[in-house]
């Protein structure tokens, strides 16, 4: 299988944080989620994979190529959170403007785009809802022609419904065994919803880069008491917290668990749940 992306040690220090040999990558014809705390690199991640900013090491390539050239570019389509486009502007306009950006401009895309998500064509840009901006910006990343489409914080601050909305489209999008996204989120239960895969990235280090269905279906949290979590075999914990009354010990495999510690309570753990443990827990 090829990649849409990859990236390998990719390295990129500020003041006060180093993004610290970040690798992972996205298979054609999937969808991965960038997950991590505010803070954590997943922008600057997707902005040096973007070549928006300058790298200070490592490896990038987009749809096998290192440097991109305006071809390889048309084929991205990026969302950001916020503003994407001229608020003076109206989305016919913005047609205008977008047909003399892409060559691969797909107008007929566009305009049943904004029908499908009832976006007024006329209305000026600066009076849309944030939901309505963001359906804007993703009709127009699905409108040139994009094999990979890249979402930075793309879903937050919408409702659930529009939310819902938007993840159909892009589960739609990847049905194309040529298309793939890379979409960052706080919000992990859309991401359980219609990633592939999952990179938590944390303090600028990947934590881990994993199929999604791995932590869904296999990892697991063993809930117990003192007693307990002394008996347990270290080398079964990846890593644990203790709260008030209970340990919680997340662990790689829940049914091997069960059957090793049969009087334990071992629970499927959510992405919220995994990402809280790495971040608090002790190892
Ligand atoms: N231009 C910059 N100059 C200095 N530091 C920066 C710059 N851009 C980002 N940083 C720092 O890099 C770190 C990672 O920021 P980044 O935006 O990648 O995090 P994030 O995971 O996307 O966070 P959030 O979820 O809050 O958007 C932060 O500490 C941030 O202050």
């Amino acid at each position: 299988m090829n990649n849409a992306l990859t990236i390998s040690e990719l390295t990129k220090t500020y003041k006060d944080f180093v993004l610290d040999k970040v690798s992972f990558s996205v298979p054609e014809g999937s969808i991965v989620g960038l997950i991590g705390e505010n803070g954590a690199g997943k922008s600057t991640t997707i902005n040096a994979a973007l070549g928006l900013i300058q790298k200070d090491a490592g490896y990038i390539s987009i749809m096998g190529k290192e440097e991109l050239d305006n071809d390889t570019k048309e084929q991205i389509g990026v969302v950001f959170d916020g503003s994407n486009y001229p608020e003076i502007l109206s989305p016919k306009r913005l047609n205008r403007v977008m047909k003399n950006i892409y060559h691969s401009w797909d107008e007929h895309t566009y305009m049943s785009l904004l029908q499908k998500f009832s976006l007024p064509a006329d209305k000026q840009i600066s009076q849309f809802s944030k939901g309505m901006k963001m359906k804007l910006a993703i009709s127009v990343a699905l409108s040139h022609n994009s094999k990979l489409l890249i979402l930075d914080e793309a879903t937050s601050g919408l409702d659930p419904v529009i939310r819902d909305d938007i993840l159909d489209m892009l589960l739609d999008f990847v049905q194309d065994e040529e298309h793939s996204i890379l979409v960052s989120s706080h919000i992990t239960s859309d991401l359980e919803k219609i990633a592939d895969y999952i990179v938590f990235i944390h303090e600028g280090q990947v934590v881990f880069f994993k199929p999604k269905d791995e932590l869904t279906e296999q990892y697991g949290i063993i809930k117990c008491g003192a007693a307990q979590f002394d008996a347990l075999d270290k080398s079964d914990i990846i890593v644990y917290r203790k709260m008030d009354y209970e340990w919680q010990i997340l662990v790689s495999d829940r049914e091997e668990m069960q059957r090793k510690y049969p009087k334990a309570m071992v629970v499927p753990a959510t992405i919220d749940e995994i990402m809280l443990l790495y971040v608090k827990g002790e190892r």
